[in-house]
């Protein structure tokens, strides 16, 4: 929903500093390289230290790269296949910093075992939510689905929290019970939307069998 409604907004307000980073020679790969870095060292440092307003503040100064590396691409009009790549694979890789920090939070001085699940829940069905978007369609498949809870919805339902749980420690009473709250609802939404895309590439899949199939006659099939 985010990524239907929010990116065009988006897209007006960084195209101006995607074409000055253009104009100072910095090339879509780097941004995309030195964005996720920054997401890592924003979750893997201060996270695991409880120290979640300033994790945050970090992790969104440098995960807006993921939206301007591809601004100043279609802007240069270089986008490619292997930018497509490493934009998706570094998402993944900088999911996974976050929502570890949580989970390495919750495993040392937040002492909790049941939170530290629910993080990492929320860590291993994000990556497979993406997965089965990645498989269906590398099948062949429309995947015609995005499904309840998409990244955009992940990151921002779980860093608002974290920013403002991080609050706590600037004296702001039982505000870091957001962040449990958040890492619970995203774990549900994940659940939900990988039932959704599991579903959509079902149907789409049989669909395409039959279509298949039907066109190449009797005792024909195909191994993907
Ligand atoms: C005193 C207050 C203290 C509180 C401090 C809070 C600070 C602010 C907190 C949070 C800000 C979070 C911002 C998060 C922005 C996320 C932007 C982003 O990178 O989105 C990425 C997303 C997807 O991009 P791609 O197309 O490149 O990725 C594809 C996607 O990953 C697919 O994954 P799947 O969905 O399938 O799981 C993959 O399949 C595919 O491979 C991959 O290519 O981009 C978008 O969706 C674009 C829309 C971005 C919308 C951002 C909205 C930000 C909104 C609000 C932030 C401000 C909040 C302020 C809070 C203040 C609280 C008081
Ligand atoms: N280093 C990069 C990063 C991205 N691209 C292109 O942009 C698309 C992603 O756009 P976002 O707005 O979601 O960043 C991606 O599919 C590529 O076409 C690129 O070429 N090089
Ligand atoms: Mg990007
Ligand atoms: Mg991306």
């Amino acid at each position: 929903m985010l990524n239907k409604y929010a990116r065009a907004f988006f897209t007006r307000v960084l195209t101006p500093f995607a074409a000055l980073l253009l104009r100072l020679g910095v090339s879509p790969d780097a941004v995309t390289l030195i964005g996720t870095a920054g997401v890592m060292a924003g979750a893997l440092v201060f996270f695991p230290m409880g120290e979640f307003f300033w994790g945050t503040i970090v992790i969104t100064i440098f995960v807006f790269s993921d939206l301007v590396d591809g601004n100043m691409a279609r802007q240069a009009g270089i986008s490619s296949r292997w930018g497509a790549f490493l934009d998706s694979t570094l998402d993944r890789v900088a999911d996974g910093a976050i929502f570890g920090g949580f989970a390495l939070w919750y495993a040392g001085n937040g002492d909790d075992n049941a939170l530290c699940a629910v993080a990492i829940f929320c860590l291993a069905s994000g990556q497979v939510v993406s997965y089965t978007k990645a498989r269906g369609e590398s099948i062949g498949l429309p995947v015609a689905v995005n499904g309840l809870v998409e990244r955009a919805e992940r990151l921002v339902i779980s860093l608002v929290a974290a920013g403002l749980a991080g609050l706590h420690k600037f004296g702001v009473p039982g505000i870091q019970v957001l962040l449990p709250i958040a890492l619970w609802i995203v774990a549900v939404g994940s659940l939900v939307t990988l039932v959704q895309r599991v579903v959509t590439v079902r149907r789409e899949s049989a669909e395409a069998d039959a279509a298949e199939a039907a066109a190449a006659g009797p005792g024909s099939g195909t191994d993907r």
